[in-house]
C-alpha cells in the first residue's frame, strides 16, 4: 500500500519494511488497529511467569488486510486476544479506532478454527443470530440473513442444521454469520486450518470477495505461510517466544487475487523463499 511503500522508499530489497515506523499508516485516523510496544507477561497460578509479547508494535490501516506469521507458541493469538480486550497489556497500549481498548468492541468480528455455529440452530437463524442478539427485529433479521446466505452460495441450504453440512459449507456458514454484522474489524486465527486444500483454497476465494466488499480490516493469524501471503496487503513475521515483530513484508501481488493461480507468480515464490528463511531462523532458535 502506498503509505507503507513511501515510508521505506529507501529500503532495500523491495517488499521489506522495517519493523517499527515502516507499520505505520500515514495518519493515525487511518489506524484501525495500533500496538504501541506492547509486551505481555503471564504469570501461572504456581507464580512462573511467561513472557509471550516483548515491546511489539504493529499498526493496521482501515480497510487493510494483514497476516500474522511466526513460530508455534510466539504470540500469534495473544496479538488478536489483545485487540478484543480479552486480555490486556502488561506495558504498552492497544487501540482500536484511536481509542484505548478497554472492553470488547462491537465493530470487531471474529472467525476462528472452530466453528462458532449454534448445532441446534438451522444455517438460517444461526446466520440471523447476530443482528437479532443487535436488536434487529427478527423478521428483519432473516430476511437479511437469507441475503447472506445466498451470498455465500447456500441458497439451498437455509433450513439444514450444521451436522447436515461439510466442513467447508460451515465456514461459509461462520463466515455469513460474521460478515452480516459488517464488522469493520475482522480477526481470524487460523480459519480454514481444518478444511483439506480444495476447500481451503475456495474459501480463501469467499473471504477475499467478502472483504474486498465490505472496506473493513482484517487480522489473518495462520501457520501457512503461502496463505499469508497469497491473501494478505501485509504479512508480519513475529520472532520465537518472547515475541515481538521481526520484519513486515509488503505483498503487492495486484488484486484482485485467485487464489489457485497467485502461488504460481515469480513474485509470490520469491517472498515465500524470503520470509521462509527469515521464519526458519525463528523456528530452529526453539
Ligand atoms: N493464559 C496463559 N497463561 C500462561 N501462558 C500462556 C497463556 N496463554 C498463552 N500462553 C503462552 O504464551 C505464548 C503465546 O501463546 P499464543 O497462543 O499466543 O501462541 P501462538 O503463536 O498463537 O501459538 P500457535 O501457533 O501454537 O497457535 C505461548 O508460549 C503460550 O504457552
Amino acid at each position: 500500500m502506498s503509505y507503507a511503500t513511501e515510508a521505506v522508499a529507501s529500503q532495500r530489497p523491495s517488499n521489506i519494511l522495517q519493523p517499527q515506523g515502516a507499520a505505520a499508516p500515514a495518519h493515525p485516523a487511518d489506524a484501525a488497529i495500533e500496538f504501541d510496544k506492547v509486551s505481555l507477561r503471564f504469570i501461572a497460578p504456581d507464580g512462573t511467569a511467561t513472557l509471550a509479547l516483548r515491546n511489539f508494535s504493529m499498526r493496521v490501516a482501515k480497510g487493510e488486510f494483514i497476516a500474522i506469521v511466526g513460530p508455534t507458541g510466539s504470540g500469534k493469538s495473544t496479538t488478536l486476544n489483545l485487540i478484543t480486550s480479552l486480555l490486556q497489556p502488561t506495558v504498552g497500549e492497544v487501540r482500536v479506532m484511536g481509542k484505548k481498548v478497554e472492553q470488547i468492541d462491537p465493530r470487531i468480528g471474529f472467525v476462528f478454527q472452530a466453528d462458532a455455529v449454534f448445532p441446534w440452530k438451522s444455517v438460517r437463524d444461526n446466520v440471523a443470530a447476530g443482528p437479532i442478539f443487535r436488536g434487529t427485529p427478527r423478521e428483519q433479521a432473516l430476511k437479511l440473513a437469507d441475503e447472506w446466505i445466498h451470498r455465500v452460495g447456500l441458497a439451498n441450504f437455509g433450513n439444514h442444521y450444521p451436522h447436515q453440512l461439510s466442513g467447508g459449507m460451515r465456514k461459509r456458514v461462520a463466515l455469513a454469520q460474521t460478515f452480516i454484522n459488517q464488522p469493520e474489524i475482522l480477526l481470524m486465527d487460523e480459519p480454514f486450518s481444518a478444511l483439506d486444500m480444495q476447500t481451503r483454497t475456495l474459501m480463501q476465494d469467499e473471504l477475499l470477495r467478502l472483504w474486498s466488499a465490505s472496506g473493513g480490516s482484517v487480522v489473518f493469524v495462520t501457520h501457512d505461510l503461502e496463505e499469508a501471503i497469497a491473501l494478505a496487503d501485509r504479512v508480519f513475521v513475529l520472532t520465537a517466544r518472547p515475541a515481538t515483530l521481526k520484519r513486515v513484508y509488503e505483498i503487492d501481488l495486484p488484486r484482485p487475487r485467485i487464489m489457485s493461480e497467485v502461488r504460481y507468480d515469480p513474485q509470490f515464490i520469491d517472498l515465500s523463499k524470503r520470509i521462509w528463511d527469515d521464519l526458519r531462523e525463528e523456528v530452529h532458535i526453539q
